[in-house]
């Protein structure tokens, strides 16, 4: 077994007096592509910006490489909006953290050039955030946090505002993308099958305080089939454990 890339010991976080996550235990292995599923509210955000570094948790060990999380290009974190500067063109977009880094012009021009190809936008590179679709403007903010060579990328709900062909799509590449850059993956979603096609393993959360109360190894080898029953079997795994298909509706009796 090698030494986990982040692990988290006993992990507590307060806001003001309000406990929103209670006691998170667990490692991440270096390129593991891991997937967080819970409830609105159970506090899935708070556990990516924690191991981020953007916030310190109030109690426990949250460790990168065995040393306390510090916020630093280690981590990017990339979101639903896209962030993109809508004056700058998609190869000014990508260039854009590579600015603070000591290397030449040409250097910099050469790597966003090609994380603008691994991402398949090649012929928009001088085009602006206005002329791209949804996807397209997704797939640059994934080029932009790949430039810097992250070692985890975390990504919170990044493809829930586009539509199924997009998402599809996007995920295929971001497996492939994964395989050649060897990056440590942790998405926050709430899309069931997202997280079983994605993921090596799934954290499921649960709220009153955040917890995490499962952890499922997804063992099918990838590309996976959505269509497979080993793929059923997993989606029937986590329905049941958020009682979706068996709703717990409580009954009130008037005598
Ligand atoms: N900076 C903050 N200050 C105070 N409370 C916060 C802060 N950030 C989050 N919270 C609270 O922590 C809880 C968990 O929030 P968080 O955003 O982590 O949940 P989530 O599972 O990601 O939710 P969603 O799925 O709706 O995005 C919520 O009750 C939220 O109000």
């Amino acid at each position: 077994m090698t030494t986990p890339i982040v692990s988290f010991q006993h992990v507590s976080k307060k806001f003001q007096d309000k406990l929103v996550l209670n006691d998170i235990t667990f490692t991440i292995e270096e390129g593991e592509f891991i997937s967080i599923l819970g409830k609105s509210g159970c506090g899935k955000s708070t556990l990516l910006n924690l191991i981020g570094g953007f916030e310190e948790p109030s109690s426990g060990k949250a460790l990168l490489h065995n040393q306390p999380i510090r916020t630093g290009r280690n981590c990017i974190m990339l979101f639903q909006e896209y962030g993109l500067l809508p004056w700058r063109s998609v190869i000014k977009n990508v260039e854009l953290g590579l600015e603070s880094l000591q290397l030449s012009q040409e250097e910099k021009r050469e790597r966003s050039n090609f994380y603008v190809q691994l991402v398949g936008l090649e012929e928009n590179k001088y085009q602006f955030p206005h002329q791209l679709s949804g996807g397209m403007k997704q797939r640059v903010a994934i080029a932009r946090a790949l430039v810097m060579q992250p070692e985890i990328l975390l990504m919170d709900e990044p493809f829930a505002a586009l539509d199924t062909f997009n998402r599809y799509y996007l995920q295929d590449e971001l497996l492939r993308i994964q395989e050649r850059e060897k990056t440590t993956i942790v998405l926050v979603t709430h899309d069931i099958d997202e997280a079983i096609y994605l993921s090596d393993r799934i954290f499921i959360m649960n709220s009153g305080p955040g917890h995490l109360q499962r952890e499922l190894d997804i063992t099918l080898a990838k590309p996976r089939d959505r269509s497979s029953s080993d793929f059923q079997y997993f989606r029937k795994t986590i329905f049941e454990h958020f009682h979706f298909d068996h709703p717990e509706q409580p009954i009130e009796y008037n005598i």
